[in-house]
């Protein structure tokens, strides 16, 4: 990562609220990572630096805006994809326990080459599907879950609250579209055992493009039905 860069992603932690300065070694490493990685597979869309510096690294660590995630909390990540949001929240809060879970298996690998090359004690890739995580080992393990870029909110909905533990939350890092989203995701959410908690809107550091954090809190256990098989809750959304 170049000088200016570096200054950028100060930059931008600072309008956070974040001390990014004692991070920056492991950002910088991570970009090389993630650089060399789109030389050899499709990765990631976003490739140049300031892309991946505001759009991948700085997007991510706004789920901190939200001030629920306690240290020992055990986080997962919902369809990480490279890596994101968990690891920039990995490397910033290293007092949470990440799992960065992944259905496609090459980018479940980068994530585990990622966690080892930038020695994240605190965090684990998984490759799986989240639907058979959690109608099996990992149910209502888990005190939260973020999950950015994966569906609609009644499709993320029924991937991620199974996996999180009665008390526990969700939070969704959505655009401005969300809005709409949410009252056709009331029946979603009750079957599921969730209910919406609140949406906090923000403006991206530097850039200041509009997002929304949705929180979704877990009320009551998920009954045994959902999630329903791997694939059916994006072909066939709950309503
Ligand atoms: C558009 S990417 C976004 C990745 C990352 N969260 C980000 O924002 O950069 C969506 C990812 O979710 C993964 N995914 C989709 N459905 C999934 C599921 N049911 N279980 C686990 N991963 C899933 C896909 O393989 C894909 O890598």
């Amino acid at each position: 990562m170049s000088p200016e860069g570096t200054q950028l992603l100060l930059k931008a932690g600072r309008e956070l609220g974040l001390d990014l300065g004692p991070h920056i070694p492991r950002f910088v490493r991570l970009y090389q990572m993630l650089v060399e990685a789109n030389r050899r597979m499709n990765l990631t869309a976003i490739r140049d630096e300031r892309g991946i510096v505001l759009k991948h690294f700085v997007d991510s660590l706004t789920c901190l805006l939200y001030p629920g995630f306690a240290d020992g909390a055990e986080v997962v990540d919902v369809g990480t994809g490279a890596g994101f949001p968990g690891l920039p929240l990995a490397i910033v809060r290293p007092g949470l326990r990440l799992c960065l879970l992944e259905a496609t298996q090459k980018k479940a690998r980068f994530v585990a080459s990622a966690i080892e090359g930038l020695g994240l004690d605190n965090a684990e890739a998984l490759w799986g599907r989240a639907e058979e995580l959690a109608r099996g080992v990992k149910r209502e393990t888990y005190h939260a879950a973020v999950v950015r870029a994966v569906a609609s909110l009644p499709v993320v909905a029924e991937l991620a609250l199974p996996l999180v533990r009665v008390g526990g939350f969700v939070l969704l890092q959505k655009g401005p579209e969300v809005e709409g989203e949410l009252g056709r995701s009331k029946g979603a959410l009750e079957k599921l055992g969730g209910a919406l908690e609140g949406v906090l809107p923000l403006s991206l550091p530097v850039g200041g493009e509009a997002r929304r954090l949705v929180v979704l809190r877990k009320r009551r256990p998920t009954p045994e039905e959902y999630p329903r098989k791997a694939g059916v809750p994006a072909k066939n959304p709950l309503s």
